[in-house]
């Protein structure tokens, strides 16, 4: 159940269901009734109820909700946006389903135990405004706790944005497959927590959309994840390069060196300019140092030491000689990851980095945070556009991976594919935590793993690390937190196996 549907898409799957011969006013009885299940484990205190229902289905589903609670024993009062004659559809039916009064929707709302949200779901339309917005307004300020159906109201469920106000849930249970506007902030915020239900739709109906679109889990990327052969040496878990700063500006890439080796590269190479080197030898143990001074150097390195993956940019510095180098590193064979100074040094001239990007045929990671992106990007993208819009564009444009980094973290590839993370702690902004991130992708990289899986794969991880730890986590803390997570992606035991000893 990882991809994610935008409300065209889930409209898309609802008339293929229902043309399979599942009949809307089905769906629509699951539905309610599923939000109902939800509110009597989760509420079972709650005696008096009210329930919002709005013009179009998501109201739908709110009066069959209210009819089931009431059936429990719950004291429920429903208001409705509009009368039951001007209900069209399965709303109507819904609607008559439910015998009591209907109260005209209003602010005046006492204080209920519990609210349930069914004004407005995948069919919002337009920012909300004027007697809606009022009660939504109202809502938030009633003090008593919110289920959204399917998402809060006021939340666009393909971009997670805010159209005009919105409902603060506690709660939001939604149906087949969850929405990018549940994992994409504000919407992940206002959504509280996340319930998804099945009402009967199934996986092969959902496949035929071809959705593009995924929560980042270990499930969209753990058939990649590099396996580790016994007759394997050092050599062949791949070779990570990390180009350094000068000599005060070293502790970035000692962060992605330290997440590199941790992810199971076999080598880690620290590729520095000599100024650095007195500085860096008596902090590198299993990590080796080579000198290097231009992008020459860097191009020799990279061919004779067979290095498979390189960073480059934390700790750089922006100018000149981070250009050079960039470019140099983009013309070798090496998988790449850029962050930090490598794409601030092409500000105003992004257009030298997209050429040597779309001319390049190996792995590349662009892992840029929201100041970083609209930098690189400006007037290159759409002026307007979801997160998740923006990072596909610009995937497409640089014929390259991009991670749009934030608490919820966005990947892309240039065929389309994206990932949305949701499991990112507070705690893990902190600085020199990028920096980790970058050596966690390049050690996947080395070690085989392609760069769309490889990007997802260290962003769910380094949110797993971070909320493993808890807060207090320092940069320094991340690299430690890997082997326990790690040990859970590594091929299961077989009892055949030559090397085992239980
Ligand atoms: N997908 C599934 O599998 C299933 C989906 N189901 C449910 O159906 C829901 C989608 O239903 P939906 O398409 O009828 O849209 P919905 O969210 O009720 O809104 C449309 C109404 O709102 C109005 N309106 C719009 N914007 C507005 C605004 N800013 N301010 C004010 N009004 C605004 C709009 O009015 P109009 O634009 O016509 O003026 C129209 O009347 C979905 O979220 C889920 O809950 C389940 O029942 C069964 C299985
Ligand atoms: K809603």
């Amino acid at each position: 159940m990882i991809e994610l549907l935008t409300p065209t898409e889930m409209q898309r799957v609802d008339r293929l269901a229902i043309a399979d011969g599942s009949p809307g006013i089905a769906l629509m009885e699951r539905a309610g009734a599923q939000v109902a299940e939800a509110i009597l484990r989760h509420f079972a205190g709650a005696r008096d109820v009210l329930v919002l229902c709005g013009s179009g289905n998501n109201g739908g589903d709110g009066f069959i909700a209210a009819r089931h609670l009431a059936e429990a024993g719950m004291h429920v009062r429903v208001m409705s946006a509009v009368a039951r004659e001007a209900l069209a559809g399965d709303a109507a039916l819904a609607a008559q389903a439910w015998s009591a009064p209907l109260e005209r929707l209003s602010t005046d709302h006492g204080r209920p135990d519990l609210i349930v949200d069914a004004l407005l779901g995948a069919g919002l339309r337009r920012d909300v405004a004027g007697p809606l917005a009022a009660v939504i307004d109202a809502v938030n300020t009633s003090g008593s706790p919110v289920v959204a159906v399917d998402l809060p109201s006021g939340i666009d469920g393909a971009t997670g944005a805010i159209r005009g106000c919105a409902i603060q849930a506690r709660q939001t249970v939604t149906f087949v497959r969850c929405k990018p506007g549940h994992f994409l902030l504000p919407g992940r915020e206002l959504c509280g927590e996340r319930l998804l239900f099945d009402i009967g739709i199934s996986d092969a109906t959902v496949d035929e959309i071809g959705a593009g679109t995924f929560a980042n889990r270990p499930t969209l990327w753990q058939a990649h994840w590099p396996a580790i052969a016994h007759d394997r040496h050092k050599y062949d878990r791949g070779h990570v390069g990390v180009v350094t700063g000068g000599a005060t500006a070293t502790g970035a890439a000692r962060l992605a060196i330290r997440g590199a080796f941790r992810t199971g590269a076999g080598l880690v190479t620290a590729l520095a300019p000599a100024e650095a080197a007195f500085v860096l030898a008596p902090a590198l143990e299993g990590p080796m140092l080579r000198i290097a001074d231009t992008a020459d150097d860097l191009q020799k390195l990279v061919a004779e030491r067979k290095i498979s993956a390189v960073v480059i940019g934390p700790g750089t510095g922006v100018g000149e000689g981070t250009r050079k180098n960039v470019l140099g590193i983009l013309a070798t064979d090496a998988a790449v990851v850029l962050d930090a100074d490598a794409l601030t040094s092409f500000e105003g001239e992004a257009s030298l980095l997209l050429a040597a990007l779309r001319q390049r045929p190996r792995p590349t990671v662009l892992t840029p945070h929201a100041g970083e992106f609209h930098r690189l990007f400006r007037g290159l993208l759409p002026d307007a556009g979801s997160k998740l819009d923006l990072c596909r564009h610009a995937a497409r444009q640089a014929n390259a991976v991009v991670l749009f980094k934030g608490a919820d973290s966005v990947v892309a590839a240039p065929d389309g594919r994206a990932s949305i993370a949701d499991n990112a702690p507070p705690w893990l902004a902190t600085a020199g935590a990028g920096d980790v991130l970058t050596g966690i992708i390049a050690g996947l990289l080395a070690q085989g793993m392609p760069a769309f899986e490889a990007a997802s794969a260290a962003v769910w991880i380094h949110g797993k690390a971070a909320a493993d730890f808890g807060p207090g986590l320092i940069a320094e803390d991340l690299p430690d937190q890997l082997p326990s997570i790690l040990r859970s992606f590594v091929r299961p035991w077989r009892d055949d196996d030559p090397l085992r000893v239980d």
